[in-house]
């Protein structure tokens, strides 16, 4: 059973729609990149798996997954930064699927907080206020909730976005070992070489799908220049398009 399939999927904001007709589907243990220019709807695809977004149309099967199989790191950007939690206490909000919104944590939950700050190299924050970390720490502090959550579908937003290289290694290291022990990675990425050298299948998306398969034969100069010019060509006011035939992914 794939481990998420679309089917002719539209998802918008206040009924205006920012994804087209999507369908296809992802198999288990995919590592998936979603690329595409500013605006092609990657994140809003990525809200609508999560289930923060529901469809205007069609339809997202999890393949027998729950919500709670699910873990999501959203774009730093959209982490009110000011509230005022611990590092420690953040990352034990992935713990929330086992111990309940208001569960006491007890010490072999404490452990393995402190092992999932520790696998981002962060011990010694635990108690630094997350309004305080810089961009690269802030984005260890969100793998590490990603880690302590187990889960089986992993959705990640802009993940490598302004952080250097060191730190780019580090976290990318943990989503090569998600994807080695079978878990299903859907990453939105900018970075076209990190695609090509690290993803195994990429979706290219502008608004609607431009193409999705093996990442060497989708991740083309002709494919990413239709996706710009589908997004500049895009009028956020238009009445939704017809639905476009992809390849091989295409249900
Ligand atoms: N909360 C929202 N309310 C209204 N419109 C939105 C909202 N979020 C996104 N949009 C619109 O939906 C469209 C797709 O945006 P989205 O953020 O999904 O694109 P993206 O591919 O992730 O872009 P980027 O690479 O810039 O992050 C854009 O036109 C955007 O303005």
């Amino acid at each position: 059973m794939a481990a998420l399939h679309f089917h002719n999927l539209t998802l918008g904001y206040d009924r205006h729609p920012a994804v087209h007709h999507l369908s296809g589907e992802v198999a288990p243990g995919a590592l998936v990149a979603v690329i595409g220019p500013n605006g092609a709807g990657k994140s809003t695809l990525l809200r609508g798996i999560v289930g923060i977004l529901k469809p205007l149309d069609g339809t997202i099967h999890l393949g027998g997954l729950d919500a709670r199989d699910i873990a999501y790191l959203p774009q730093s950007a959209e982490i009110d930064r000011s509230f005022p939690i611990s590092v420690f206490d953040f990352v034990g909000t992935g713990l929330w699927r086992g111990t309940g919104l208001f569960g006491g944590i007890g010490k072999a939950a404490r452990d393995k907080i402190l092992q999932a700050i520790g696998a981002v190299g962060l011990s010694g924050f635990e108690n630094r206020p997350i309004g305080t970390l810089s961009g690269g720490q802030m984005q260890r502090v969100l793998f590490a909730r990603v880690l302590l959550q187990h889960a089986r579908l992993i959705v990640l937003d802009e993940p490598f976005n302004a952080i250097d290289g060191k730190t780019t290694a580090d976290l990318l290291a943990l989503v090569k070992r998600w994807h080695g022990e079978g878990r299903t990675v859907l990453a939105a990425l900018h970075d076209m070489e990190m695609v090509r050298n690290h993803f195994t299948e990429t979706l290219v998306l502008a608004r609607g799908p431009v193409a999705w398969g093996p990442t060497a034969e989708v991740l083309t100069p002709e494919n990413l220049l239709v996706a710009m010019r589908m997004c500049e060509a895009f009028d956020d006011r238009a009445a939704a398009c017809a639905a476009v035939e992809i390849g091989s992914r295409a249900a």
